[in-house]
């Protein structure tokens, strides 16, 4: 008997590995469906905590738990099989201390299977991200817009975009690097910012509103397919437009239903053709 061909994941030393050797393409995936669609195409799965605003209608990412990125991580990682898969952790589950950091991650890494966690967070979090790399757990990066200091920073709002703001994000980066991150997540930043913190840094930095620069592109799905409609952030192009199909879909569903044309027999169980003595049970 034979065992069914197994794709290899994408290890986090591959991502590592691809500083300079050509861009890295990343999306988000909160379920197993999109990340089975995402997949094939994808070098990195990220399962953010996005997800309490696109799926949840949550204002903000706060509200998002350990246990929700546990459940979507899961189903990620029932979908994806080629794709490295790092998943947020979650506000309030790691910031305190580097212990509360190092339960969190690790029961996101025992309990999906995935490869690595994300976590934002500058020069401040280094001493964490230290303590995660010395014990197991990859880290990846996140600087510049970070949507967990939606109430410190007053909205979400591009960064670096003063000279005094601009050195503040490089010495962030520098000091995730140095604790030993194995990529960084640069978002909303002053496009020159992240072209020059791309050349600084040896290992991969991966932009979302950010620069055509950096080592890597990632977008939240639902955005680049027009999934999502509360806002669109100035750095999302839409490739699709999937809730104009979704609404003439339900709508026409609507419409047959109260129509009477939906179901139709073929949507309906006949069951065999009726013998003279069909209902007539085995002695
Ligand atoms: N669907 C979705 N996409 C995201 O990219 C995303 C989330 N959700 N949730 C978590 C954070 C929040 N993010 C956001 C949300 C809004 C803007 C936004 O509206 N920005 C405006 C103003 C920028 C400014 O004031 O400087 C923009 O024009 O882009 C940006 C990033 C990025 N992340
Ligand atoms: C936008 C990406 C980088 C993220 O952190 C998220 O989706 O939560
Ligand atoms: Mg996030």
């Amino acid at each position: 008997m034979s065992t069914p061909a197994r794709v290899t994941r994408i290890g986090v030393p591959q991502i590592r590995q691809r500083k300079g050797a050509g861009s890295l393409v990343s999306l988000t995936a909160y379920s197993a469906p999109m990340a089975r669609q995402v997949d094939p195409h994808a070098d990195l799965i990220l399962v953010g905590d996005s997800l309490g605003m696109v799926l949840y209608g949550m204002p903000s990412t706060l509200a998002v738990t350990l246990e929700m990125m546990i459940a979507h991580g899961q189903a990620v990682m029932r979908g994806a099989q080629r794709a490295c898969v790092v998943i947020d952790l979650p506000f309030a589950s790691y910031q305190a201390s580097p212990a509360d950091a190092f339960r969190a991650a690790s029961r996101l890494l025992i309990e999906t299977g995935a490869q690595a966690v994300k976590l934002e967070g500058g020069v401040e979090m280094a001493g964490t991200v230290a303590f995660l790399t010395a014990r197991g757990i990859p880290v990846m990066g996140h600087v510049g817009l970070m949507p967990q200091q939606v109430n410190t920073m007053g909205g979400f709002r591009a960064q670096g975009m003063t000279p005094e703001a601009a050195a503040q994000v490089e010495r962030d980066a520098l000091a995730i690097e140095a604790a030993g991150a194995f990529a960084l997540v640069i978002e909303g930043t002053a496009e020159p910012l992240a072209r020059r913190l791309t050349g600084l840094l040896a290992i991969p930095a991966i932009g979302i509103g950010a620069s055509p620069a950096c080592d890597g592109q990632v977008l939240v799905t639902e955005d680049m397919l027009g999934l999502f409609d509360d806002y669109t952030p100035k750095f999302v192009r839409r490739y699709a437009e999937l809730n104009p199909l979704i609404d003439a879909a339900v709508a026409r569903f609507a419409d047959e239903v109260r129509r009477g044309l939906f179901p139709a027999s073929e949507h309906c169980f006949h069951g065999r053709k009726p013998a003279h003595d069909a209902d007539a049970r085995p002695a």
